[in-house]
Protein backbone atom coordinates (compact mmCIF):
# COMPACT_ATOMS: atom_id res chain seq x y z
CA UNK A 1 0.00 0.00 0.00
CA UNK A 2 1.19 3.03 -0.91
CA UNK A 3 1.09 6.36 1.26
CA UNK A 4 0.57 9.88 0.26
CA UNK A 5 3.75 12.04 0.70
CA UNK A 6 3.97 14.27 3.60
CA UNK A 7 3.67 18.08 3.27
CA UNK A 8 6.62 19.81 3.50
CA UNK A 9 5.97 23.14 4.11
CA UNK A 10 8.06 25.95 2.04
CA UNK A 11 10.86 27.19 4.37
CA UNK A 12 10.12 30.83 5.36
CA UNK A 13 11.10 33.65 3.09
CA UNK A 14 12.69 35.87 6.35
CA UNK A 15 14.03 34.38 9.35
CA UNK A 16 13.72 36.41 12.04
CA UNK A 17 16.29 38.02 14.50
CA UNK A 18 14.98 38.03 18.26
CA UNK A 19 14.80 42.00 18.07
CA UNK A 20 12.58 42.29 15.10
CA UNK A 21 9.75 43.73 15.59
CA UNK A 22 6.27 43.56 13.89
CA UNK A 23 4.11 46.21 14.09
CA UNK A 24 0.61 46.06 15.55
CA UNK A 25 -2.56 47.40 13.26
CA UNK A 26 -5.49 44.68 13.95
CA UNK A 27 -5.70 42.67 17.10
CA UNK A 28 -8.66 40.22 18.14
CA UNK A 29 -10.06 40.40 21.11
CA UNK A 30 -12.03 38.30 22.96
CA UNK A 31 -12.08 38.06 26.93
CA UNK A 32 -14.38 36.14 29.05
CA UNK A 33 -12.57 37.83 32.13
CA UNK A 34 -13.17 41.88 31.21
CA UNK A 35 -10.50 43.10 33.68
CA UNK A 36 -8.69 46.00 32.09
CA UNK A 37 -10.47 45.54 28.77
CA UNK A 38 -11.10 48.93 28.89
CA UNK A 39 -8.17 50.51 29.20
CA UNK A 40 -6.25 48.22 26.50
CA UNK A 41 -8.54 48.55 24.09
CA UNK A 42 -8.85 52.51 24.28
CA UNK A 43 -4.37 52.35 24.28
CA UNK A 44 -4.67 50.01 21.53
CA UNK A 45 -7.20 52.52 19.55
CA UNK A 46 -4.88 55.19 20.79
CA UNK A 47 -1.96 54.03 19.39
CA UNK A 48 -3.72 53.26 15.46
CA UNK A 49 -4.86 49.47 16.10
CA UNK A 50 -7.93 48.42 14.14
CA UNK A 51 -10.12 46.44 17.34
CA UNK A 52 -11.84 43.31 15.94
CA UNK A 53 -14.06 41.79 19.27
CA UNK A 54 -17.13 38.85 19.88
CA UNK A 55 -20.14 39.49 21.40
CA UNK A 56 -19.51 41.47 24.88
CA UNK A 57 -15.97 42.14 24.33
CA UNK A 58 -17.22 44.14 21.40
CA UNK A 59 -20.07 45.19 23.60
CA UNK A 60 -18.29 46.48 26.27
CA UNK A 61 -15.39 48.22 24.18
CA UNK A 62 -18.22 50.00 22.00
CA UNK A 63 -19.61 50.97 25.27
CA UNK A 64 -16.79 53.21 25.99
CA UNK A 65 -16.87 54.72 23.19
CA UNK A 66 -13.69 52.90 21.36
CA UNK A 67 -14.98 51.73 17.57
CA UNK A 68 -15.06 48.28 17.08
CA UNK A 69 -15.45 45.87 14.45
CA UNK A 70 -17.74 42.73 15.49
CA UNK A 71 -16.32 39.65 14.65
CA UNK A 72 -19.99 38.93 12.85
CA UNK A 73 -19.54 41.62 10.27
CA UNK A 74 -15.75 40.29 9.24
CA UNK A 75 -17.16 36.55 8.85
CA UNK A 76 -20.88 37.51 8.14
CA UNK A 77 -21.91 34.72 9.71
CA UNK A 78 -23.96 35.20 13.08
CA UNK A 79 -22.74 34.23 16.32
CA UNK A 80 -25.38 31.09 17.37
CA UNK A 81 -25.73 28.33 19.42
CA UNK A 82 -25.73 30.33 22.53
CA UNK A 83 -21.95 31.11 21.14
CA UNK A 84 -20.65 27.97 20.96
CA UNK A 85 -20.02 29.39 17.22
CA UNK A 86 -18.56 32.78 17.13
CA UNK A 87 -15.05 32.88 16.05
CA UNK A 88 -14.34 29.48 14.43
CA UNK A 89 -14.36 31.07 10.94
CA UNK A 90 -11.44 31.11 8.04
CA UNK A 91 -11.75 34.86 7.92
CA UNK A 92 -11.31 34.79 11.59
CA UNK A 93 -8.51 31.82 11.56
CA UNK A 94 -6.49 32.62 7.89
CA UNK A 95 -6.02 35.82 9.48
CA UNK A 96 -4.45 34.72 12.89
CA UNK A 97 -2.46 31.77 11.22
CA UNK A 98 -0.58 33.59 7.87
CA UNK A 99 2.73 33.71 8.38
CA UNK A 100 3.83 37.17 7.09
CA UNK A 101 7.15 35.83 6.45
CA UNK A 102 6.12 33.60 3.73
CA UNK A 103 4.52 35.82 0.20
CA UNK A 104 2.83 33.50 -0.37
CA UNK A 105 0.62 33.81 2.53
CA UNK A 106 0.26 37.11 2.28
CA UNK A 107 -0.71 36.73 -1.73
CA UNK A 108 -3.72 34.16 -0.45
CA UNK A 109 -4.75 36.66 1.84
CA UNK A 110 -4.85 38.91 -0.49
CA UNK A 111 -6.76 36.91 -2.78
CA UNK A 112 -9.23 35.54 -0.06
CA UNK A 113 -9.73 39.44 0.80
CA UNK A 114 -8.41 38.90 4.66
CA UNK A 115 -6.52 41.16 6.60
CA UNK A 116 -4.27 39.77 8.88
CA UNK A 117 -3.98 39.90 12.86
CA UNK A 118 -0.79 41.22 14.57
CA UNK A 119 -2.11 40.70 18.26
CA UNK A 120 -4.73 38.01 19.75
CA UNK A 121 -6.18 39.17 23.39
CA UNK A 122 -8.09 36.21 24.53
CA UNK A 123 -8.96 34.60 28.28
CA UNK A 124 -11.34 31.14 28.64
CA UNK A 125 -14.37 30.32 30.03
CA UNK A 126 -14.27 29.80 33.92
CA UNK A 127 -14.22 26.24 33.22
CA UNK A 128 -12.51 25.14 36.41
CA UNK A 129 -14.15 27.86 38.89
CA UNK A 130 -17.10 26.05 37.75
CA UNK A 131 -16.27 22.67 38.13
CA UNK A 132 -15.16 24.08 41.93
CA UNK A 133 -18.71 25.77 42.38
CA UNK A 134 -19.86 22.08 42.51
CA UNK A 135 -21.96 23.39 38.92
CA UNK A 136 -24.34 20.25 37.05
CA UNK A 137 -22.51 18.39 34.35
CA UNK A 138 -24.45 20.29 31.42
CA UNK A 139 -23.43 23.25 33.15
CA UNK A 140 -19.93 22.77 33.23
CA UNK A 141 -19.49 21.52 29.15
CA UNK A 142 -20.95 24.85 28.35
CA UNK A 143 -17.72 26.22 30.13
CA UNK A 144 -15.85 24.17 27.98
CA UNK A 145 -14.30 27.14 25.59
CA UNK A 146 -13.55 25.74 21.88
CA UNK A 147 -13.28 28.89 20.09
CA UNK A 148 -11.01 31.04 22.18
CA UNK A 149 -8.29 27.93 22.93
CA UNK A 150 -8.42 27.65 18.97
CA UNK A 151 -7.33 31.06 18.37
CA UNK A 152 -4.80 31.18 21.18
CA UNK A 153 -2.88 28.04 19.66
CA UNK A 154 -3.11 29.31 16.37
CA UNK A 155 -1.65 32.55 17.49
CA UNK A 156 0.80 30.74 19.15
CA UNK A 157 1.55 28.53 16.35
CA UNK A 158 2.15 31.78 14.41
CA UNK A 159 3.98 33.46 16.83
CA UNK A 160 6.49 34.83 14.10
CA UNK A 161 3.78 36.82 13.01
CA UNK A 162 1.85 36.79 15.75
CA UNK A 163 1.36 38.38 19.43
CA UNK A 164 -1.12 36.17 21.54
CA UNK A 165 -1.72 37.68 25.40
CA UNK A 166 -4.11 35.47 27.78
CA UNK A 167 -3.52 37.10 31.06
CA UNK A 168 -4.95 40.89 31.94
CA UNK A 169 -1.76 41.26 33.79
CA UNK A 170 0.01 41.46 30.71
CA UNK A 171 -1.93 44.48 29.49
CA UNK A 172 0.32 47.02 30.68
CA UNK A 173 3.23 44.78 28.63
CA UNK A 174 0.75 45.06 25.70
CA UNK A 175 0.54 48.79 25.55
CA UNK A 176 4.17 49.76 25.86
CA UNK A 177 5.17 47.54 23.55
CA UNK A 178 2.55 48.66 20.65
CA UNK A 179 3.86 51.80 21.71
CA UNK A 180 7.39 50.84 21.24
CA UNK A 181 6.89 49.60 17.45
CA UNK A 182 5.45 46.08 18.39
CA UNK A 183 6.36 43.14 19.85
CA UNK A 184 9.79 41.59 19.20
CA UNK A 185 10.35 37.96 17.88
CA UNK A 186 12.12 37.17 21.68
CA UNK A 187 8.71 38.57 23.16
CA UNK A 188 6.22 37.10 20.12
CA UNK A 189 8.06 33.64 21.77
CA UNK A 190 7.65 33.92 25.18
CA UNK A 191 4.54 34.51 25.06
CA UNK A 192 3.33 32.03 22.53
CA UNK A 193 5.14 29.35 25.23
CA UNK A 194 3.20 30.70 28.01
CA UNK A 195 -0.07 30.38 25.45
CA UNK A 196 0.19 27.21 25.27
CA UNK A 197 0.97 26.63 28.88
CA UNK A 198 -2.20 27.94 29.49
CA UNK A 199 -4.49 25.71 26.61
CA UNK A 200 -2.92 22.79 28.18
CA UNK A 201 -3.43 23.26 31.83
CA UNK A 202 -6.89 23.68 30.68
CA UNK A 203 -7.05 20.62 28.53
CA UNK A 204 -6.18 18.98 31.89
CA UNK A 205 -8.15 20.32 33.60
CA UNK A 206 -11.42 19.42 31.09
CA UNK A 207 -9.68 15.64 30.71
CA UNK A 208 -9.53 15.03 34.18
CA UNK A 209 -13.40 15.86 34.90
CA UNK A 210 -13.99 13.77 31.94
CA UNK A 211 -12.04 10.89 33.11
CA UNK A 212 -13.35 11.34 36.96
CA UNK A 213 -16.86 12.52 36.28
CA UNK A 214 -18.43 12.29 33.37
CA UNK A 215 -17.10 9.19 32.02
CA UNK A 216 -14.69 7.55 34.64
CA UNK A 217 -12.41 5.43 33.65
CA UNK A 218 -11.18 3.97 36.96
CA UNK A 219 -12.63 0.53 36.77
CA UNK A 220 -10.78 -2.61 35.85
CA UNK A 221 -12.61 -5.74 34.97
CA UNK A 222 -12.08 -8.32 37.39
CA UNK A 223 -13.94 -11.99 37.82
CA UNK A 224 -16.74 -10.88 35.02
CA UNK A 225 -17.90 -7.93 36.39
CA UNK A 226 -15.98 -4.42 36.75
CA UNK A 227 -14.82 -3.17 39.75
CA UNK A 228 -13.61 0.57 40.54
CA UNK A 229 -9.72 0.92 41.10
CA UNK A 230 -10.01 4.51 42.99
CA UNK A 231 -7.40 5.96 39.94
CA UNK A 232 -8.39 6.83 36.18
CA UNK A 233 -6.55 5.56 33.47
CA UNK A 234 -5.12 8.40 33.12
CA UNK A 235 -3.77 11.40 35.05
CA UNK A 236 -2.80 15.08 34.37
CA UNK A 237 -1.17 17.57 36.00
CA UNK A 238 0.67 21.16 35.19
CA UNK A 239 3.22 22.45 37.71
CA UNK A 240 4.91 25.70 37.53
CA UNK A 241 7.82 26.68 39.16
CA UNK A 242 7.48 28.84 42.38
CA UNK A 243 11.35 29.17 43.64
CA UNK A 244 14.82 27.62 42.64
CA UNK A 245 16.36 26.65 45.41
CA UNK A 246 20.15 26.78 46.18
CA UNK A 247 20.73 23.36 45.59
CA UNK A 248 18.99 19.85 46.29
CA UNK A 249 19.84 17.43 48.80
CA UNK A 250 23.59 17.18 48.15
CA UNK A 251 25.32 20.52 47.42
CA UNK A 252 26.24 19.13 43.21
CA UNK A 253 22.26 18.88 43.03
CA UNK A 254 20.15 21.25 41.23
CA UNK A 255 16.71 21.85 43.08
CA UNK A 256 13.48 23.60 42.34
CA UNK A 257 10.19 24.41 43.60
CA UNK A 258 7.13 23.74 41.70
CA UNK A 259 3.10 24.29 42.99
CA UNK A 260 0.41 23.82 40.43
CA UNK A 261 -2.04 26.40 41.17
CA UNK A 262 -5.20 23.97 41.74
CA UNK A 263 -5.83 26.14 44.60
CA UNK A 264 -4.03 23.65 46.67
CA UNK A 265 -2.64 25.36 50.25
CA UNK A 266 0.28 23.49 52.22
CA UNK A 267 3.51 23.90 52.83
CA UNK A 268 4.58 24.91 49.41
CA UNK A 269 2.31 28.06 49.92
CA UNK A 270 3.85 28.85 53.45
CA UNK A 271 4.25 32.48 54.26
CA UNK A 272 7.71 32.78 55.39
CA UNK A 273 8.04 35.29 57.93
CA UNK A 274 11.59 34.82 58.74
CA UNK A 275 14.97 33.73 57.76
CA UNK A 276 16.98 32.49 55.02
CA UNK A 277 15.37 30.48 51.91
CA UNK A 278 14.21 27.42 52.12
CA UNK A 279 16.32 24.25 50.97
CA UNK A 280 15.47 21.31 49.33
CA UNK A 281 15.75 19.20 52.53
CA UNK A 282 14.23 21.96 54.66
CA UNK A 283 10.78 21.38 52.56
CA UNK A 284 11.19 17.93 52.92
CA UNK A 285 11.79 17.56 56.52
CA UNK A 286 9.05 20.29 57.71
CA UNK A 287 6.43 18.60 55.37
CA UNK A 288 7.24 15.82 57.53
CA UNK A 289 7.02 17.57 60.53
CA UNK A 290 3.52 19.48 58.67
CA UNK A 291 2.11 16.28 58.53
CA UNK A 292 3.17 14.41 61.80
CA UNK A 293 1.83 17.32 64.08
CA UNK A 294 -1.43 17.12 62.88
CA UNK A 295 -1.94 13.37 63.03
CA UNK A 296 -2.97 14.18 66.43
CA UNK A 297 -6.02 16.57 67.82
CA UNK A 298 -4.45 17.86 71.19
CA UNK A 299 -1.97 20.38 71.02
CA UNK A 300 1.48 18.40 68.94
CA UNK A 301 4.70 19.10 68.12
CA UNK A 302 7.11 17.08 65.96
CA UNK A 303 10.58 17.73 65.41
CA UNK A 304 11.97 16.40 62.29
CA UNK A 305 15.49 15.18 61.35
CA UNK A 306 15.70 13.90 57.86
CA UNK A 307 12.37 13.20 57.33
CA UNK A 308 12.19 11.24 60.77
CA UNK A 309 11.40 11.97 64.34
CA UNK A 310 13.51 12.57 66.97
CA UNK A 311 10.80 14.15 68.75
CA UNK A 312 7.00 14.01 68.92
CA UNK A 313 4.39 15.19 72.01
CA UNK A 314 1.02 15.79 72.35
CA UNK A 315 0.46 18.33 75.50
CA UNK A 316 -1.57 20.56 77.14
CA UNK A 317 -0.76 23.51 74.99
CA UNK A 318 1.87 24.04 72.31
CA UNK A 319 4.42 25.21 74.86
CA UNK A 320 3.90 22.25 76.98
CA UNK A 321 4.22 19.73 73.85
CA UNK A 322 7.42 21.03 72.66
CA UNK A 323 8.91 20.64 76.17
CA UNK A 324 8.17 16.97 76.01
CA UNK A 325 9.11 16.68 72.18
CA UNK A 326 12.40 18.10 72.58
CA UNK A 327 13.03 16.28 75.79
CA UNK A 328 12.09 12.61 73.51
CA UNK A 329 15.68 12.94 72.46
CA UNK A 330 17.31 16.37 72.92
CA UNK A 331 20.74 15.55 71.74
CA UNK A 332 19.10 15.16 68.19
CA UNK A 333 16.75 17.70 68.43
CA UNK A 334 19.74 20.05 67.31
CA UNK A 335 19.62 21.24 64.42
CA UNK A 336 15.93 19.74 63.89
CA UNK A 337 12.98 21.32 61.85
CA UNK A 338 9.57 21.99 63.91
CA UNK A 339 6.30 21.54 63.59
CA UNK A 340 3.51 22.61 65.77
CA UNK A 341 -0.27 21.92 64.98
CA UNK A 342 -1.05 25.18 66.92
CA UNK A 343 -0.09 28.81 67.20
CA UNK A 344 3.49 29.08 68.80
CA UNK A 345 3.65 30.77 72.15
CA UNK A 346 5.56 33.43 73.82
CA UNK A 347 6.00 30.22 76.02
CA UNK A 348 6.82 27.62 73.01
CA UNK A 349 9.30 30.53 71.32
CA UNK A 350 11.39 30.90 74.73
CA UNK A 351 12.00 27.07 74.37
CA UNK A 352 12.41 26.91 70.72
CA UNK A 353 14.81 30.12 70.54
CA UNK A 354 17.95 28.41 72.34
CA UNK A 355 17.83 25.35 70.73
CA UNK A 356 19.63 25.66 66.99
CA UNK A 357 16.76 24.86 65.25
CA UNK A 358 16.06 25.00 60.56
CA UNK A 359 12.73 25.96 60.69
CA UNK A 360 9.77 26.21 62.41
CA UNK A 361 6.32 25.84 60.85
CA UNK A 362 2.82 26.96 62.39
CA UNK A 363 -0.28 27.61 61.50
CA UNK A 364 0.27 31.07 63.23
CA UNK A 365 3.29 32.70 65.95
CA UNK A 366 2.00 35.10 68.74
CA UNK A 367 3.38 38.22 68.13
CA UNK A 368 5.42 37.77 70.86
CA UNK A 369 7.10 34.87 69.67
CA UNK A 370 7.88 35.92 66.44
CA UNK A 371 9.76 39.17 67.92
CA UNK A 372 11.67 36.26 70.11
CA UNK A 373 12.03 34.21 67.43
CA UNK A 374 13.26 36.57 64.78
CA UNK A 375 16.16 37.29 67.28
CA UNK A 376 17.48 34.42 65.34
CA UNK A 377 19.37 35.33 62.32
CA UNK A 378 19.29 32.03 60.74
CA UNK A 379 16.39 30.24 61.67
CA UNK A 380 13.02 30.14 59.13
CA UNK A 381 9.99 30.46 60.29
CA UNK A 382 6.87 29.18 58.12
CA UNK A 383 2.95 29.70 58.36
CA UNK A 384 0.84 27.43 56.37
CA UNK A 385 -2.86 28.14 56.58
CA UNK A 386 -4.60 24.89 56.04
CA UNK A 387 -3.65 21.09 57.96
CA UNK A 388 -2.33 18.25 55.19
CA UNK A 389 -5.19 17.70 53.13
CA UNK A 390 -3.90 15.44 50.40
CA UNK A 391 -5.83 11.78 49.88
CA UNK A 392 -3.43 10.57 47.25
CA UNK A 393 0.55 10.65 47.02
CA UNK A 394 2.80 9.98 44.32
CA UNK A 395 6.48 8.61 44.56
CA UNK A 396 8.34 8.79 40.98
CA UNK A 397 10.39 5.51 40.09
CA UNK A 398 12.64 4.83 36.78
CA UNK A 399 10.01 4.78 34.57
CA UNK A 400 6.94 5.38 36.27
CA UNK A 401 4.87 7.05 38.91
CA UNK A 402 3.33 4.86 42.23
CA UNK A 403 0.21 6.59 43.00
CA UNK A 404 -1.22 5.68 46.46
CA UNK A 405 -4.03 6.87 48.75
CA UNK A 406 -2.28 8.38 52.27
CA UNK A 407 -1.70 6.94 55.03
CA UNK A 408 -4.11 9.04 56.93
CA UNK A 409 -4.89 9.09 60.59
CA UNK A 410 -7.65 6.61 61.25
CA UNK A 411 -7.99 4.35 58.13
CA UNK A 412 -10.10 1.36 59.45
CA UNK A 413 -9.83 -1.94 57.45
CA UNK A 414 -12.94 -3.63 57.13
CA UNK A 415 -13.93 -7.68 56.04
CA UNK A 416 -16.03 -8.52 53.37
CA UNK A 417 -19.40 -7.34 54.84
CA UNK A 418 -18.13 -4.20 55.66
CA UNK A 419 -17.30 -4.19 59.03
CA UNK A 420 -14.97 -3.06 61.01
CA UNK A 421 -11.73 -4.90 61.95
CA UNK A 422 -8.97 -2.79 62.61
CA UNK A 423 -7.59 0.71 62.47
CA UNK A 424 -6.18 3.50 63.96
CA UNK A 425 -8.82 3.99 67.07
CA UNK A 426 -8.82 1.39 69.93
CA UNK A 427 -12.09 0.03 69.81
CA UNK A 428 -11.62 -1.36 66.84
CA UNK A 429 -8.09 -3.43 68.14
CA UNK A 430 -8.25 -6.95 69.57
CA UNK A 431 -6.62 -7.65 72.56
CA UNK A 432 -4.37 -10.62 72.23
CA UNK A 433 -3.22 -10.82 76.00
CA UNK A 434 -3.14 -9.23 78.94
CA UNK A 435 -5.16 -6.81 80.75
CA UNK A 436 -6.92 -4.50 79.19
CA UNK A 437 -5.48 -1.36 79.47
CA UNK A 438 -6.83 0.94 81.38
CA UNK A 439 -7.59 4.74 80.47
CA UNK A 440 -4.28 6.11 80.59
CA UNK A 441 -2.01 3.34 78.84
CA UNK A 442 -4.59 2.94 75.91
CA UNK A 443 -4.36 6.47 75.53
CA UNK A 444 -0.80 6.18 75.00
CA UNK A 445 -1.11 2.89 72.94
CA UNK A 446 -3.41 5.61 70.60
CA UNK A 447 -0.82 8.14 70.97
CA UNK A 448 2.16 5.64 70.33
CA UNK A 449 0.39 4.37 67.28
CA UNK A 450 -0.24 7.97 65.64
CA UNK A 451 2.83 8.80 66.46
CA UNK A 452 4.59 5.95 64.63
CA UNK A 453 3.62 6.87 60.99
CA UNK A 454 5.87 9.63 61.08
CA UNK A 455 8.87 7.02 61.41
CA UNK A 456 10.10 5.55 58.37
CA UNK A 457 10.37 1.75 58.29
CA UNK A 458 10.88 -0.85 60.37
CA UNK A 459 10.20 1.67 63.08
CA UNK A 460 9.53 0.84 67.19
CA UNK A 461 8.39 4.04 69.02
CA UNK A 462 8.46 3.56 72.90
CA UNK A 463 5.89 6.33 74.31
CA UNK A 464 4.78 7.45 77.50
CA UNK A 465 2.58 9.93 79.01
CA UNK A 466 1.69 11.54 75.28
CA UNK A 467 5.20 11.95 74.53
CA UNK A 468 7.73 9.47 72.36
CA UNK A 469 10.59 8.32 75.13
CA UNK A 470 12.84 6.47 72.46
CA UNK A 471 12.58 5.96 68.48
CA UNK A 472 14.14 3.41 66.57
CA UNK A 473 13.41 3.74 62.88
CA UNK A 474 14.76 2.85 59.47
CA UNK A 475 16.64 0.12 59.86
CA UNK A 476 16.52 -3.05 58.00
CA UNK A 477 14.95 -5.14 60.85
CA UNK A 478 12.87 -4.89 63.33
CA UNK A 479 15.38 -6.48 66.26
CA UNK A 480 17.64 -3.71 65.65
CA UNK A 481 14.71 -0.60 65.87
CA UNK A 482 13.89 -2.18 68.80
CA UNK A 483 17.04 -2.42 70.27
CA UNK A 484 17.53 1.22 69.47
CA UNK A 485 14.56 2.33 70.64
CA UNK A 486 15.39 0.80 73.94
CA UNK A 487 19.08 2.33 73.61
CA UNK A 488 17.83 6.06 73.04
CA UNK A 489 15.26 5.72 76.07
CA UNK A 490 17.85 4.92 78.43
CA UNK A 491 20.50 6.96 77.50
CA UNK A 492 18.93 10.41 76.50
CA UNK A 493 17.39 11.24 80.03
CA UNK A 494 20.24 11.88 82.28
CA UNK A 495 20.41 7.57 82.84
CA UNK A 496 16.72 7.32 83.41
CA UNK A 497 15.23 3.84 82.13
CA UNK A 498 12.88 5.20 80.32
CA UNK A 499 11.83 2.23 78.40
CA UNK A 500 11.10 0.57 82.09
CA UNK A 501 6.73 1.76 81.74
CA UNK A 502 7.00 2.97 78.78
CA UNK A 503 4.91 1.07 76.21
CA UNK A 504 5.67 0.54 72.49
CA UNK A 505 4.63 0.81 68.61
CA UNK A 506 5.53 -1.22 66.13
CA UNK A 507 4.91 0.04 62.65
CA UNK A 508 4.19 -3.60 61.07
CA UNK A 509 4.26 -6.98 62.92
CA UNK A 510 6.55 -9.17 64.60
CA UNK A 511 8.07 -11.28 62.44
CA UNK A 512 9.58 -13.56 65.14
CA UNK A 513 9.20 -12.81 69.02
CA UNK A 514 13.17 -11.71 69.58
CA UNK A 515 12.90 -7.93 68.83
CA UNK A 516 9.85 -8.35 70.96
CA UNK A 517 11.70 -9.79 73.72
CA UNK A 518 14.16 -7.15 73.53
CA UNK A 519 11.18 -4.60 74.48
CA UNK A 520 9.83 -6.91 77.49
CA UNK A 521 13.18 -7.20 79.04
CA UNK A 522 13.43 -3.48 78.97
CA UNK A 523 10.27 -3.08 81.01
CA UNK A 524 7.84 -2.27 78.21
CA UNK A 525 4.42 -3.17 80.05
CA UNK A 526 2.03 -2.69 76.99
CA UNK A 527 2.36 -2.77 73.37
CA UNK A 528 0.64 -1.95 69.96
CA UNK A 529 1.79 -4.14 66.73
CA UNK A 530 -0.91 -4.72 63.66
CA UNK A 531 -0.22 -8.68 64.12
CA UNK A 532 -0.76 -10.98 61.08
CA UNK A 533 2.69 -12.74 61.41
CA UNK A 534 2.58 -16.39 60.72
CA UNK A 535 4.38 -16.47 64.12
CA UNK A 536 1.47 -14.25 65.89
CA UNK A 537 1.57 -17.36 68.32
CA UNK A 538 4.66 -17.26 69.38
CA UNK A 539 4.87 -13.56 69.32
CA UNK A 540 1.70 -13.46 71.53
CA UNK A 541 3.22 -15.64 73.61
CA UNK A 542 6.18 -13.86 74.66
CA UNK A 543 4.15 -10.76 75.40
CA UNK A 544 2.05 -13.29 78.01
CA UNK A 545 5.11 -14.51 79.95
CA UNK A 546 6.00 -11.35 80.65
CA UNK A 547 2.67 -10.66 82.02
CA UNK A 548 2.49 -7.76 79.01
CA UNK A 549 -0.92 -6.32 77.68
CA UNK A 550 -0.86 -6.31 74.03
CA UNK A 551 -3.31 -4.87 70.99
CA UNK A 552 -3.34 -5.91 67.62
CA UNK A 553 -4.54 -3.56 65.44
CA UNK A 554 -5.15 -5.36 61.91
CA UNK A 555 -3.74 -2.08 59.95
CA UNK A 556 0.09 -1.28 59.40
CA UNK A 557 1.56 1.78 59.53
CA UNK A 558 4.90 1.15 56.93
CA UNK A 559 6.59 4.36 55.38
CA UNK A 560 9.51 3.80 53.31
N1 LIG B 1 -17.16 29.40 20.09
C1 LIG B 1 -16.37 30.32 19.66
O1 LIG B 1 -16.22 30.48 18.49
C2 LIG B 1 -15.70 31.20 20.63
N2 LIG B 1 -14.83 32.16 20.27
C3 LIG B 1 -14.40 32.78 21.39
N3 LIG B 1 -15.00 32.21 22.44
C4 LIG B 1 -14.82 32.63 23.85
O2 LIG B 1 -15.81 33.59 24.11
C5 LIG B 1 -15.36 34.45 25.15
C6 LIG B 1 -15.68 35.87 24.80
O3 LIG B 1 -16.99 35.98 24.41
P1 LIG B 1 -17.76 37.36 24.60
O4 LIG B 1 -16.92 38.35 23.91
O5 LIG B 1 -19.11 37.16 24.01
O6 LIG B 1 -17.82 37.61 26.11
C7 LIG B 1 -13.89 34.22 25.33
O7 LIG B 1 -13.70 33.60 26.59
C8 LIG B 1 -13.52 33.28 24.18
O8 LIG B 1 -12.53 32.35 24.61
C9 LIG B 1 -15.81 31.23 22.02
N4 LIG B 1 -16.58 30.49 22.84
C10 LIG B 1 -16.52 29.19 23.08
O9 LIG B 1 -16.04 28.31 22.55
Amino acid sequence: MSHPAPHVPAAPDVQLADDAQRPVRRALLSVYDKTGLVELATALHAAGVELVSTGSTASTIAGAGVPVTKVEDLTGFPECLEGRVKTLHPRVHAGILADSRKADHLAQLDELGIAPFELVVVNLYPFAATVASGAGPDEVVEQIDIGGPSMVRAAAKNHPSVAVVVDPARYDDVVAAVQAGGFTYAQRKALAAAAFVHTATYDVAVASWMGNVVAPTDAVPADGETVSTGFPAWIGATWDRADVLRYGENPHQRAALYTNGDGRNGLAQATQLHGKAMSYNNYVDADAAWRAAHDHTAPAVAIIKHANPCGIAVGTDVADAHARAHATDPVSAYGGVIAANGVVTKAAAEQIAPVFTEVVVAPGFEPEALEILRAKKNIRLLVVDAPPAAAVETRPISGGLLVQSVDRVDAVVTDTEGQVTGGDDPQHWNLVTGEAADDATLADLAFAWRAIRAAKSNAILLAHDGAAVGVGMGQVNRVDSCRLAVERANTLADGQERARGAVAASDAFFPFADGLQILLDAGVRAVVAPGGSIRDAEVIEAAQAAGVTMYFTGTRHFAH
